[in-house]
């Protein structure tokens, strides 16, 4: 999908929700075990009642690689079931050297060689340029850069002084030579409103994948404030808050009523901002 179907979708859907797929199999509904596999029929029917509401759906790798076969098989047929109108990112923050990157880009954008043919993949820049650059020969997918996460450990290295800032700043300068914010994107945590701001300075157009409201605390509305831009340039990420609403039979339900709240925030923030 690219940058101006990303926008439409948004404006034609009037949200920029990003709804995590992040299935726990201790957590997911017991009456759903009886099912070939559960995990694929928690997915489809949270992605069927919610598909209205959301313009990506975001499943995080390490959920599926931890049940082994069986994991990748529930990926690839999440993968499959994904509504076309959606942008599709695998959050699997890899990072590599060049020819390793190579098998994981084919892993996760080659449909015909994998199964699977995500349009956006999460990536970390630890390595530099030649661990992110494989992905991009993919034309039309997007790389999505962890700058400043959610974490409480985000302290560790990004905030490091670099000459004149932050090295999270230095990391989106530096992969703004990549690429163009047609296919880049960044992780930026709802946890950091304070940076949004800054942030803009160094990446005025790109999207920014936020994730951190709901489980994790963030502000939607100081996201939107400080980070919101004329293209919205915002997917706003909700993975527990949704996916675990209930653990009884009603699980999709509650999963729609607490995207539906989100939705409407977000029509309320683009209607302020007059993306629409
Ligand atoms: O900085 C980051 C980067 C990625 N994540 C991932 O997003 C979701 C958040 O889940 P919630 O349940 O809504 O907290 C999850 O897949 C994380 O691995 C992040 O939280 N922070």
């Amino acid at each position: 999908m690219s940058r101006s179907q990303l926008i439409e979708q948004i404006k034609r859907k009037k949200t920029f929700l990003c709804i995590g797929l992040d299935p726990d199999v201790e957590k997911i509904p017991a009456f759903l075990r009886d099912h070939a596999d559960p995990v694929l029929e928690f997915n489809k029917r949270i992605i069927d009642a919610t598909k209205d509401l959301c313009v990506a759906y975001k499943p995080n790798s390490a959920f599926y690689e931890s049940r082994g076969i069986k994991g990748l098989q529930s990926l690839i047929s999440t993968y499959n079931y994904l509504p076309k109108d959606c942008l599709s990112i695998i959050d699997a923050k890899r990072g590599d050297i060049g020819n390793t990157s190579d098998q994981y880009a084919q892993a996760f954008f080659n449909e015909e060689a994998s199964g699977m043919g995500f349009d956006a993949i999460t990536v970390t820049p630890y390595m530099g340029n030649d661990s992110v650059t494989p992905y991009l020969k993919y034309e039309g997918k997007w790389v999505i850069i962890l700058a400043l996460t959610s974490s409480a450990g985000s302290k560790d290295f990004q905030y490091l002084p670099t000459e004149g800032g932050h090295l999270y700043e230095a990391v989106i300068q530096k992969a703004n030579t990549w690429a163009s914010a047609d296919r880049l994107m960044y992780v930026v945590g709802a946890t950091k409103r304070e940076e949004f701001t800054n942030i803009r300075k160094f990446a005025p157009d790109n999207f920014l994948l936020v994730p951190g409201v709901g489980a994790q605390g963030g502000s939607l509305e100081d996201v939107c404030k400080y980070g919101m831009t004329k293209d919205c340039g915002l997917l706003v990420n909700s993975s527990r808050g949704i996916i675990y609403a209930s653990n009884g039979e009603d699980f999709a339900e509650a999963a729609r009523a607490e995207a539906l709240k989100l939705q409407q925030q977000m029509q309320a923030e683009l209607e302020k901002a007059e993306v629409i």
